[in-house]
C-alpha cells in the first residue's frame, strides 16, 4: 500500500462489468467485511479492530489495495514486517507498473478473486503457509503473506490442477494451456526458490487475471477447495506454521543465519527439520545452545524490549502470532520431536563449531542476555526454560557441562533457587557496553573472533572446557573480578578470574593454594563450594601442587589466569548487615537477638570447620559470608595460611587482612613480643576477627571504626592498656561473648568449641525445683491431716493441690512459697 497514496479511494459499492456474463455486477461492500470477518477469525494474527467496523479506514485502504494489486481484499492482515527471499529480487517482467494496468482486467481479477475468496471461505480456508526458506530482506508482510498464502494454495495445488487441466484438453494458445503455464510456473517458482515468492504471487495473480471463464475459474477453485482440504490439517497447524516461520525469521534477523537454511526451498517439514538440527547443532555446540533455544523462543517475550536484537526485526505479526500459538503444544511440537532423532548430537561435540552456529550462537544469547537485562525481575533460566520446546529442554547433558566432579550434591541444587530478584541490585548489574556489543555481536567483531574461538570471550568464560555465559560483574576484590555467570544447565554460578600476569610468585601460590583449601573443604556446610577451576598457567599450578613455588623469586610473565567457578551467593553479611541497620535506623529497638544467635552461629561453624581443617582464614568480615540458599557461607580464602606444624601460631608472610577486623598479633606479625617470642598469626587471631563482626552485628559498627587513620587504628589496636568501648547491652551474656572474643590476650581469647557452647548461644537451663509435684502434694496431704479440725488450712490445702495437680496453672516458685508459708503458720 505505501508508495501509492494516489490512488482514488474505492466507492462503497461499486458496479463492474462481468465480461462473461454480460451484466454488471453489484460489489457490496457487505460481501467484502463478511470475508474481513472470516478472516479475521480464521488467521490468528488479524486485528480483531479489522472486524469491528465495516467502513474503517483498513477497510477503505483495503479496498484500495484490492484494486491496486489484483488481490482479494479478504486476505489482507494488517502491516507486518516479515522476511522474504533475497536471492532473485522480483523481476521487472513479472511486476507490471501500475500504469500499464488494464483497468478492466484488474476488475475482472476482482471479481474473480472476491469469487475464489467466497468459495475458499465456505472450505473454511484451511491453508498452511509454509514459511519462506531463505534469504533475508525486510518487506512489507502484506505482500508477504499475500504471497505465501498463494504460495501455499499453488503448491499443493500443482498435481490436481495440473490433471484437471490436462483433462480439459491443454493445448498452445488456448485458455487452459496459458493456464496451465502459469500452474507450472508458479510450482516451479516455488521448487527452484527462484522468483521466490513475488514470482509465486505474480504468477498467481497472473493465472488468475488470465482465466477466460467462470465457469472454469470454478471448476479450479473446486478443486483447489480439494487439495486445500486434503493439505491443509487445521487451523492451529497453520498458526504453527506461522510461528515456525516467526521462529526462522527471528533467527535470521538476529544473526543473519541465511546459511542455516539457504540454498533451497524447503517444505514446512524440512524447515522445522532444519531449525531442529540447528538448535541440536548448537545444543552440542555448548552453553550457547540453551541461548539459541531460548532465544528462539524469547521472541515472544521480549516484544517490550527496545534494546533487543531480536526484536527490532519482529513487530506486531510476531508478537501476535506467538500469543496466538504456543511452541510446547500441537503439530509444531510433534514435527520437533519427529525430527529430533535424527539430529546429530555429536556433530560438534568437540567444542568446535561451525561458524554460522557460532554465529547463531552469539546472535541468541545476546538475545538472552538482553532478555535478562530487559527483564531483571524474572527468572533468566526459567524464562528460557519455559520458553523451550519441550523436546529441546536443555537437561544435564554430559556433553554440556559435566558435574561429575562434584563431591556432594550440594551444589546443583543451587539451580534455580536463586532468583534473581534475591539477589542484590548490584548483583544484577548488567554491562551496557557488553550488551550493546550483544547486539553487535551478530556481525560485528564477534562474528570473527567466534570463527577463531568458537565463543566470544567478550560472552562466555570458558572454564575447563565448558561455557559459561557473563550475566555481570558482581563485584572486583583486590585481586580479582567475580562474575555472575549461568551455565548450559541453566545453574547460575559465580566464576572469579583471577589475573596472575605481574605477581609476584608468593602470591600466585597463595591463590592457587586458595583452590587446594576449596577443594579441601568440599561438601563442607557453611564453606562456598568450589564446582570447577582452571589454571590457564599449567606449570604454575603444577609447581604451585608441588609446593616449589612460595620461595621462587620474581614475579609471573605469562599471561595466565584463574578460573574458579563457585557457588552463587545472594548477599553478603556486609549488606545484611546494612539493611538491618538501615531498618532500625531512627529506633530505639536493638538487634533481635534471636536473629544474632541465628547467625553467629553459623558463623562459628564455619570457622570452626577451616580451623578444624588447620586452617586459619586470616582475612574474616562480613564481606566474606555469603548467604547461599538461606545459609551462611565463608569464602575468599585469597589469604589463608594452613598450619604447618602442631604449633597453634603461624607465620605471616604478607597480606594480613582487613584493618577494622585485624588482630592485635596482625598487625604485629613476625615481630618479637615483650619476652622476645615471635609473634605469630593463628586461630586466635581469626577469633579477633570474629570479636569485630559480632561487635558490629550487635552495635552497627567495628570496635575502632572511630580510628580512621591506618596509624590510628595501629595505635589503638596493638596497646594493650587500650579499653574497648561497649555500651550496655539487655543481655549480659552478648557483653560477655563479646569480650571472650575481643580480649586482646590472644590466650585468652575463647576458642571456636568453647564460643559455640557460650551461654548466649546455649542458654543456661534453670535448675530443677526440689521437689517433684508428686512430693508436694503428699507434703500437702499431711499439712491437711494435721490440720484436720482448721477450715481456714483445708481451704488452703485444697488451693495448693488444686494448683499443683492442674497441668494448665502455672504456680511461680513464689506463689508456692507464700502459700506454704500461710501454711506453716496455721501449723
Ligand atoms: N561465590 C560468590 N557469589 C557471589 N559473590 C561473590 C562470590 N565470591 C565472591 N563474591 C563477591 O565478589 C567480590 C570479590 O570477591 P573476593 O572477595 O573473593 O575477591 P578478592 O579479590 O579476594 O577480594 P578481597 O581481596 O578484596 O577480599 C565480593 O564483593 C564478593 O562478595
Amino acid at each position: 500500500m505505501e508508495g501509492e497514496p494516489d490512488l482514488p479511494a474505492a466507492p462503497a459499492e461499486a458496479k463492474f462489468f462481468n465480461p462473461v456474463q454480460s451484466r454488471p455486477i453489484n460489489i457490496n461492500p457487505d460481501s467484502i467485511n463478511l470475508s474481513r470477518s472470516f478472516n479475521t477469525t480464521s488467521t490468528s494474527n488479524s486485528s480483531s479492530s479489522s472486524s469491528s467496523s465495516r467502513y474503517t479506514p483498513d477497510f477503505v485502504r483495503d479496498i484500495q489495495a484490492a484494486f491496486k494489486r489484483h488481490r482479494p481484499v479478504a486476505v489482507m492482515h494488517r502491516p507486518v514486517r516479515n522476511v522474504v527471499h533475497q536471492r532473485e529480487t522480483p523481476k521487472e517482467s513479472s511486476i507490471r507498473p501500475r500504469s500499464i494496468l488494464d483497468s478492466k482486467k484488474c476488475k475482472e481479477d476482482i471479481l474473480q478473486s472476491r469469487r475464489i475468496q467466497s468459495q475458499r471461505c465456505s472450505n473454511n480456508d484451511n491453508v498452511p503457509i509454509t514459511p519462506p526458506s531463505d534469504g533475508v530482506t525486510t518487506v512489507d508482510a502484506h505482500d508477504v503473506n499475500m504471497k505465501l498464502i498463494n504460495t501455499q494454495r499453488d503448491q499443493p495445488t500443482k498435481p490436481k490442477i495440473n490433471d484437471a487441466v490436462a483433462s480439459l484438453g491443454p493445448g498452445p494458445g488456448n485458455a487452459l494451456g496459458e493456464i496451465q503455464r502459469k500452474v507450472h510456473f508458479s510450482s516451479n517458482a516455488i521448487a527452484t526458490s527462484c522468483g521466490a515468492d513475488d514470482q509465486m504471487a505474480t504468477g498467481t495473480g497472473d493465472l488468475l487475471s488470465h482465466m477466460d471463464s467462470l465457469a472454469l475459474t470454478e471448476k479450479m477453485m473446486v478443486m483447489d477447495n480439494q487439495v486445500d482440504t486434503s493439505a491443509a490439517a487445521n487451523q492451529d497447524w497453520r498458526n504453527h506454521n506461522l510461528q515456525s516461520m516467526e521462529m526462522e525469521n527471528s533467527l535470521r534477523s538476529e544473526g543473519g543465519i541465511t546459511s542455516v537454511l539457504t540454498g533451497r526451498a524447503m517444505g514446512d517439514h524440512d524447515q522445522l527439520h532444519q531449525f531442529g538440527n540447528f538448535l541440536q547443532n548448537d545444543l552440542n555446540n555448548a552453553m550457547t545452545q540453551s541461548s539459541v533455544v531460548g532465544s528462539s523462543c524469547v521472541t515472544s517475550t521480549l516484544m517490550n524490549s527496545s534494546s533487543a536484537p531480536v526484536i527490532n526485526s519482529t513487530t506486531y505479526c510476531s508478537q501476535s502470532e506467538a500469543d496466538g500459538a504456543q511452541l510446547e503444544t500441537g503439530p509444531a511440537e510433534g514435527k520437533m520431536n519427529a525430527v529430533q532423532p535424527s539430529c546429530s548430537l555429536s556433530k560438534n561435540a568437540g567444542g568446535e563449531s561451525a561458524p554460522q552456529s557460532a554465529v547463531a550462537s552469539q546472535a541468541i544469547s545476546s538475545a538472552l542476555a538482553t532478555a535478562m537485562e530487559v527483564n531483571k525481575s524474572s527468572d533468566p533460566c526459567k524464562e528460557l526454560k519455559t520458553s523451550l520446546p519441550l523436546n529441546y529442554s536443555i537437561t544435564k547433558d554430559s556433553s554440556l557441562v559435566d558435574n561429575s566432579n562434584l563431591v556432594n550434591g550440594d551444589v546443583p541444587n543451587v539451580k534455580s533457587q536463586l532468583p534473581p530478584s534475591d539477589v542484590p541490585p548490584s548483583d544484577m548489574k548488567l554491562e551496557n557496553s557488553k550488551s550493546e556489543k550483544l547486539e553487535r555481536g551478530a556481525t560485528g567483531k564477534a562474528t570473527s573472533t567466534s570463527r577463531k574461538k568458537s565463543y566470544d570471550p567478550d560472552l562466555f568464560f570458558k572454564v575447563n572446557g565448558k561455557l559459561y555465559q557473563r550475566l555481570g560483574k558482581i563485584g572486583s576484590g583486590g585481586s580479582s573480578e567475580v562474575h555472575k555467570v549461568i551455565s548450559s544447565d541453566c545453574t547460575i554460578y559465580a566464576l572469579k578470574k583471577i589475573k596472575l600476569k605481574g605477581r609476584d610468585y608468593a602470591t600466585a601460590f597463595g591463590f592457587c593454594q586458595e583452590i587446594g583449601y576449596l577443594n579441601k573443604l568440599r561438601g563442607k556446610n557453611n564453606i562456598i563450594q568450589l564446582v570447577d577451576y582452571e589454571v590457564t598457567d599449567k606449570t604454575l599450578l603444577r609447581e604451585v601442587m608441588h609446593g616449589s613455588m612460595s620461595n621462587k623469586e620474581g614475579r609471573v610473565r605469562d599471561d595466565g589466569f584463574i578460573y574458579m567457578v563457585l557457588e552463587h551467593g545472594e548477599i553478603d553479611l556486609a549488606h545484611m548487615l546494612a539493611q538491618k541497620w538501615r531498618e532500625l535506623d531512627g529506633s530505639n529497638a536493638t538487634i533481635d537477638e534471636n536473629w544474632l544467635r541465628f547467625y553467629w552461629q553459623q558463623i562459628l561453624q564455619a570457622v570452626n570447620i577451616i580451623h578444624e581443617e588447620r586452617i586459619v582464614h586470616s582475612d574474616l568480615k562480613p564481606a566474606n559470608f555469603l548467604l547461599v540458599r538461606g545459609s551462611l557461607k565463608l569464602i575468599d580464602f585469597g589469604i589463608a595460611k594452613a598450619i604447618m606444624s602442631d604449633t597453634t601460631n603461624i607465620q605471616r608472610d604478607s597480606q594480613v587482612g582487613t584493618l577494622s577486623y585485624m588482630s592485635p598479633e596482625a598487625f604485629m606479625c613476625n615481630e618479637t613480643d615483650a619476652n622476645g617470642n615471635t609473634i605469630k598469626c593463628g586461630r586466635p587471631s581469626d577469633i579477633w576477627s570474629l570479636g569485630c563482626i559480632l561487635y558490629q552485628m550487635v552495635y552497627g559498627r567495628t570496635p575502632f571504626a572511630e580510628y580512621r587513620t591506618f596509624w590510628a587504628k595501629f595505635k589503638v589496636i596493638t596497646d594493650p592498656n587500650h579499653e574497648i568501648t561497649y555500651e550496655p547491652l539487655p543481655n549480659p551474656w552478648l557483653l560477655d561473648l563479646l569480650q571472650k572474643c575481643l580480649a586482646w590476650d590472644r590466650n585468652e581469647r575463647w576458642r571456636i568449641p568453647q564460643l559455640l557452647q557460650h551461654p548466649f548461644l546455649v542458654p543456661p537451663v534453670p535448675p530443677k525445683s526440689p521437689s517433684t509435684p508428686d512430693q508436694l502434694c503428699t507434703l500437702l496431704q499431711l499439712i491437711v491431716e494435721s490440720t484436720a479440725d482448721d477450715q481456714k488450712g483445708d481451704l488452703l490445702c485444697s488451693q495448693l493441690h488444686g494448683m499443683l495437680t492442674d497441668p494448665n496453672a502455672s504456680v511461680s516458685r513464689d506463689q508456692l512459697r507464700k502459700l506454704l508459708q500461710i501454711l506453716n503458720r496455721l501449723v
